[in-house]
């Protein structure tokens, strides 16, 4: 196998996990882009530069998120390249839920099987996405930033022979009159620090109706938005975050009040509004629900999932 010459760009998009009540399953690519360009040197050496989220404070030596996942996939291929340079243009902020690791993870495994003629006869789609799922910890967002779209996605049962866990995905329709509003806060948070003030377990009436809610989510999603509101009722892990971002929530709460379809975004603290039309009277009522400070971004559903340009 040889490695391709002159550099090669990918583009990965955002991606909005849970939904309400879809937790560590449901996941949603948003048209907001990091773009990653990626080059085989001859020389040995690692140069990474970044621009965007993350700039001056995401490490640029092989700790590096998206160089740790091209090392993976490289691994995989069976091909170390001499040397590597990256160029990172990040647009996904960092810590707010919107997916910026995923979209790390499966930019470098893709860009990295793009930089080796053939890569992909080795390291095939099932295999990449289930290497991102690993590094990931769960398959819920890198699932849309591959594929695109809204996705299912989760852990197989374990093999009675005690083989390593898959993961599956599945991609389902999404109504297109469906876009969203966030609004994102000024501090993040790390998802690994709020997955930890998650319960062991949980009441079996909660479980019941998050289980309801979260098939009501894949129907109002695909063609019935009408059901939104009632769809995206969570009853596994908002509250329980409530303490790490109590100005999320109350914005959550206060939207719902007033009938909108919000919910926290991933892990948080980014909450999410569902709505009909980027340009639409309805998103600049909602742009308007903006605390001070925060950023608002009105997004369309991304189809594509990572893109090679
Ligand atoms: N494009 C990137 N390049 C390097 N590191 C990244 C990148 N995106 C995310 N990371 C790492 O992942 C962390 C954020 O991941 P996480 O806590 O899962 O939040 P989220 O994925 O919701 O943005 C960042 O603080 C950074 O360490
Ligand atoms: N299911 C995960 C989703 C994390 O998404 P992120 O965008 O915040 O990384 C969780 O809720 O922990």
């Amino acid at each position: 196998m040889t490695f391709v010459e002159g550099p090669v760009t990918v583009t990965v998009p955002a991606t909005s996990a849970n939904l309400g009540p879809g937790y560590d399953s449901l996941g949603l690519a948003l048209d907001l882009r990091d773009e990653l360009t990626g080059e085989i040197l001859t020389s040995e050496g690692l140069e990474v530069t970044v621009e965007g989220a993350g700039e001056g404070s995401v490490p640029l030596d092989e700790s590096h998120l998206v160089v740790r996942s091209m090392r993976a996939a490289f691994e995989v291929i069976g091909k170390q390249p001499p040397g590597l340079r990256l160029h990172c243009r990040n647009r996904i902020p960092h810590a707010r839920g919107m997916g910026s690791s995923s979209a790390a993870i499966i930019g470098g495994l893709v860009l990295a099987r793009a930089l080796v003629a053939g890569g992909e006869l080795i390291l095939d789609d099932d295999t990449l996405f289930r290497t991102a799922a690993e590094i990931e910890g769960h398959p819920d967002n890198v699932a849309p930033a591959f594929y695109g779209g809204f996705t299912i996605a989760g852990e197989d049962d374990a093999s009675p022979t005690g083989s390593a866990t898959h993961c599956f995905a599945v991609r389902t329709a999404v109504d297109p009159r469906i876009s969203v509003v966030v609004f994102v806060p000024v501090v993040g948070v790390e998802t690994k620090t709020v997955r930890g003030l998650l319960p062991e377990t949980v009441p079996h009436a909660d479980a019941a109706a998050d289980a309801g809610r979260s098939a009501l989510l894949v129907a109002a999603l695909s063609d019935a938005p009408e059901h939104l509101y009632r769809a995206t009722r969570d009853f596994l892990h908002q509250e329980y975050r409530r303490p790490a971002m109590p100005e999320s929530l109350a914005l959550v709460d206060e939207l719902r009040a007033d009938g909108v379809a919000a919910i926290v975004s991933g892990a948080g603290p980014t909450v999410l509004a569902f709505s009909s039309g980027v340009e639409s009277a309805e998103t600049t009522k909602l742009a308007a629900r903006c605390p001070a400070g925060w950023t608002c971004h009105s997004l369309n559903v991304d189809i594509d999932g990572v893109r090679i340009l």
